[in-house]
């Protein structure tokens, strides 16, 4: 098991470093063979520290008032901490793997301190847990500058949101409507000894997260895994059959396979992200549905645009993804404030770039997974004064709940 503390540490290290924790989990996971059974574990750990890291940064400050001049001794003390603070791996055993993988660095100078403050830990741990408690960073697990933000948008629901994005997420799956609807396939659930529950007409809310291959008529594409907050994406545009419908930053695919379900449309499933593009085909192949799959810049429409207008245009920007943390809990240490005014400039020039390819009649549906208000409600607003042939017909934010995720959806459309 040492070998999963370092492979974590590792991980950790990567994130630190820029990486995102999918890219950094997959390195490590093609450097070292592992069971199942340590995939698992790695991912349990890595997620979980990462979900944890300001509580577990403020323990180990605690227990180690200066940074240790080895980073890969602190990182493997986090990871331990983790385990010992919010697993239920023995103790005694998290010890010493932790001991085991401090004698292989820096010639084992730090075997004695990791040892003591493993056990300091375990000592004092309800006055540890308790201190965290009465630190924001620690409390919330995110970065200060994020709470301040947060809290100045939702100064109602900023806790409640921070909470939400700390829990593990749902696991929710859409039905195809071509094949079903989400009553038939709990009772196809419960029937394999599946608990489940009906969102709406084709969303099922599973109670306990599964593999897909666990899912029956997964590999035949009568079930997609998708958030129910972006399965309303497809719901909101109202495609109808004949519709020329182009997904202009599609990958990996999810809400170009809902539209194909619900009509007969003409889709073009574009992005930039060439590498990504291929997971939407895959999951066009499984869905047994068809689209024109190009990459290219959304933003340049001039390299790739046919000139026939479309009816309906998806903008799913890029975004800050605040709204998903508890799906990747690398997002809030990997941003920075000053991410957002690029990110702004990007929606801004993407929506401005695309507003040209819509039909006068037609819609355009401005999304994002993001819950700052300066990504989603005031791109719109700024987006208006630009555009006056635009009108917003509908817009909403949702929080991260129990039942879905953060998105921002705006619907506008173009006057004849
Ligand atoms: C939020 S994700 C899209 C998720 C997707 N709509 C789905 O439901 O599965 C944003 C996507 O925008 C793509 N993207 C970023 N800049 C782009 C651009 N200039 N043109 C096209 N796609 C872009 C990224 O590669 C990424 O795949």
């Amino acid at each position: 098991m040492h070998l999963i503390q370092e492979l974590a540490a590792g991980v950790l290290e990567r994130v630190e470093k820029g990486r995102t924790l999918t890219e950094a989990l997959a390195q490590a996971q093609r450097k070292q063979e592992l069971s199942p059974a340590e995939r698992g574990a790695l991912q349990d750990i890595t997620y979980g520290s990462l979900r944890q890291l300001g509580q577990l940064r403020f323990v180990l400050r605690r227990l180690v008032p200066k940074p240790l001049p080895v980073p890969e001794i602190e990182r493997l003390l986090l990871v331990a901490l983790y385990q010992l603070l919010h697993t239920r791996a023995a103790d005694y055993a998290v010890v010493d793997q932790a001991v085991n993988a401090a004698a292989k660095l820096a010639h084992g100078k730090f075997k004695g301190l990791v040892n003591g403050v493993l056990r300091n830990a375990l000592r004092q741990r309800d006055e540890l847990l308790a201190a965290a408690q009465r630190d924001n960073e620690a409390r919330y697990n995110h970065p200060r500058w994020w709470l301040q933000r947060l809290r100045a948008a939702y100064p109602a629901q900023w806790a409640d949101i921070l909470d939400e994005s700390n829990r593990h997420p749902p696991m929710t799956l859409r039905v195809n409507a071509r094949h079903g609807d989400a009553a038939g396939y709990v009772a196809e659930l419960a029937a394999q000894g599946m608990a489940a529950r009906a969102l709406d007409s084709h969303a099922v809310l599973l109670e306990v997260p599964c593999n897909v291959r666990e899912l029956p008529g997964f590999a035949d594409g009568r079930v997609s895994v998708q958030d129910w907050g972006a399965q309303q994406a497809a719901r909101w545009l109202d495609v109808q059959h004949g519709m020329r419908v182009l997904d202009a930053c599609a990958a990996p695919g999810g809400k170009s396979g809902h539209l194909l379900e619900l009509a007969d449309i003409e889709l073009t499933a574009l992005d930039v992200d060439a590498a990504r593009l291929t997971r939407v085909t895959d999951n066009l192949v499984r869905l047994g549905l068809a689209a024109n799959v190009v990459a290219a810049d959304a933003g340049q429409p001039a390299v790739w645009w046919d000139g026939k207008p479309f009816d309906r245009i998806l903008a799913d920007v890029p975004c800050s993804a605040s709204g998903v943390v508890r799906r990747h809990p690398d997002i809030k240490w990997l941003r920075r404030p000053a991410d957002f005014a690029a990110l702004g400039q990007q929606q801004g020039a993407l929506s401005d770039a695309l507003w040209p390819l819509l039909a006068a009649g037609g819609k355009m549906l401005y999304a994002t997974c993001s819950i700052m208000p300066e990504e989603n409600r005031q791109q719109v607003e700024a987006f208006l004064q630009r555009h006056p042939d635009a009108q917003l017909l509908q817009d909403e934010q949702l929080l991260p709940t129990a039942e879905h995720d953060g998105f921002y959806y705006a619907l506008l459309a173009k006057r004849s």
